[in-house]
């Protein structure tokens, strides 16, 4: 078992997806997309690898939710056999985001592995001041230059990971490649259209539920969402004008949802008001997030 760890935006979810050869996790450019503990189980050869993506790690989360979702990071490094930090290599190895999780990260038992990661975006010429920078703030047991996006690397990641795994029975099936089920996931792929489709604050002010799933004999599928924000205005911006945005995101959604289920989908959203949906209990629990913090 394997945590992801690094601040928002970093790129774990992209790693995460390339490791597996799919999609388990969202990813956009704002911070913060990750919400949730979410497995990937990457296989190579006879090694299967359990990767915790968790939610970006920034300090002092004032919500309830963030607060949830940073909680839920530091339990998965808890958890896990061992950390893979994620760092941005664009960003400096000394500014105080950094010093404040790799201290908090140092104070725990779990042995850690540092990934620079968007080596493609980057002067070859800094990295190396960058990772001795890093190594200095805390024990790595390696070091790697990866880039996530292109795949770079990551091969070398897998094989290290395969070198150092205990040998004990596969925690999953072969053919898992995620432990989010199938509405989950089509719940997260529309939030994904939503933050890449809306500007600003909106897309941390809602959430999507999937409410119903029916499969017909003709191997179709019908989904129905629900899109919950917080206030009425909200509500307008997310249809955007004449419906515009919500026709975008669900014909997105709808495609995706194609490719992911190999099947024909009618997808239907649904906008509502729910005031105070981020103090609904039955959502953390949904997403395996601690609602009492
Ligand atoms: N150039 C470049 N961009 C990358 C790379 N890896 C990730 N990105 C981009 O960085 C942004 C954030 O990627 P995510 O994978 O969502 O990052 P995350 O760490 O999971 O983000 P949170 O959900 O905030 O925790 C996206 O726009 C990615 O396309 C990389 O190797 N190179």
């Amino acid at each position: 078992m394997v945590a992801l760890i690094g601040l928002p935006n970093s790129g774990k979810s992209t790693f995460i997806n390339h490791a597996v050869g799919a999609k388990v996790s969202i990813v956009t450019h704002k911070a913060q997309t990750t919400r949730t503990r979410v497995r990937g189980i990457a296989l190579q050869d006879d090694c299967q690898i359990v990767f915790v993506d968790t939610p970006g790690i920034f300090a002092s989360p004032k919500r309830r939710l963030e607060r949830s979702m940073v909680q839920a990071a530091w339990d998965a490094v808890q958890d896990c056999d061992l950390a893979l930090f994620m760092h941005d290599a664009n960003r400096s190895g000394e500014d105080e985001q950094t010093g404040h999780l790799l201290e908090r990260l140092g104070q725990r038992r779990t042995p850690l592995a540092l990934m620079l990661n968007k080596i493609d975006s980057v002067r070859r010429d800094r990295l190396l001041g960058l990772a001795a920078s890093l190594n200095d703030r805390a024990t790595f047991e390696q070091t790697f230059m990866i880039s996530a996006k292109t795949g770079d690397g990551v091969q070398d990641v897998l094989d290290w990971l395969c070198q150092r795994i205990p040998e004990e029975a596969w925690l999953y099936p072969e053919d898992q490649l995620s432990d989010l089920s199938e509405r989950l996931m089509a719940a997260e792929i529309t939030r994904e259209k939503l933050f890449l489709n809306l500007h600003e604050e909106l897309p941390y002010s809602l959430t999507v539920e999937t409410e119903s799933w029916e499969s017909f004999d003709n191997g179709s599928i019908r989904v129905e969402q629900t899109i919950y924000v917080e206030r009425d205005a909200q509500k307008k911006i997310a249809l955007g004008a004449k419906g515009a945005t919500i026709r975008k995101v669900r014909s997105q959604a709808q495609m995706e949802l194609e490719t992911l289920l190999e099947t024909k989908v009618h997808l239907f959203l649904f906008v509502k008001v729910r005031e105070r949906w981020v103090d609904d209990p039955s959502r953390y629990r949904e997403w395996g997030l601690d609602f009492d913090l």
